[in-house]
């Protein structure tokens, strides 16, 4: 999107995206606190919309990195916890059950992936490669590591100068194994393209819809 504020601000029911997010966070009486890494040029920003909004569990906003990646790897140095979360603020419809599955289970290391209701083939030009969609999935977030490990995974990633679009896989090229998946769900979306706000605000109706 083009946009002159990061997406996370942008207004879905008339509340900014983030507020979404951490509204069901919030609620959780097993996260103990949130990080959240911000460009420098937001944190305030952030810090006045929390402030507004007013959340019980303790939020620290952070100097985020150059990438995504950095921004967690930062995240992570600064918490004091064994097992981590990693969210994104720009999923507004995550509910409150799909954090607590994933806190309540068993495996230590464990993401949400929605199976793919398309055909994807690789190559862009010409194709390379034809992809089993039902071997695929859509990877989701939240997402729960064991912050030892992933913060170790990190570590290597930063040392090679290795570039990854999010955890599981970052996770999953130093450990090649041990990440449960759970079932996503077709509403948690990533607000990303211009057309993703305009299906937000239809979800965000029904979910109003919903709660009567
Ligand atoms: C993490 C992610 O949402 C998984 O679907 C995605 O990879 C993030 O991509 P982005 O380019 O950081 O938005």
């Amino acid at each position: 999107m083009q946009l002159d504020i990061p997406k996370q601000f942008l207004l879905i029911g008339g509340k900014p995206i983030l507020v979404h997010a951490l509204e069901k966070i919030d609620v959780i009486e097993e996260i103990k606190e949130i990080i959240i890494p911000s460009p420098k040029e937001y944190i305030e920003k952030t810090e006045e919309i929390i402030f507004h909004y007013g959340f019980a569990t303790p939020i620290y906003c952070i100097e985020g990195g150059e990438t995504r990646q950095e921004s967690v790897y930062k995240g992570l140095q600064k918490t004091r916890f064994e097992n981590v979360i990693i969210h994104e603020a720009v999923r507004p419809f995550v509910t409150v059950e799909e954090f607590k599955n994933l806190l309540h289970e068993d495996a230590e290391n464990a993401i949400y992936g929605k199976d793919i209701p398309f055909t994807v083939l690789e190559g862009t030009k010409y194709i390379e490669n034809n992809l089993q969609r039902e071997r695929l999935i859509n990877v989701q977030l939240p997402q729960k590591f064991n912050k030892k490990k992933l913060l170790y995974a990190h570590e290597c990633a930063s040392e090679e100068g290795l570039n990854f679009t999010e955890d599981a896989s970052l996770f999953f090229h130093y450990f090649h194994s041990n990440i449960k998946v759970l079932t996503g769900s077709d509403y948690n979306i990533k607000i990303t393209k211009p057309i993703d706000r305009k299906i937000a605000e239809i979800i965000y109706k029904e979910y109003i819809l919903m709660e009567g």
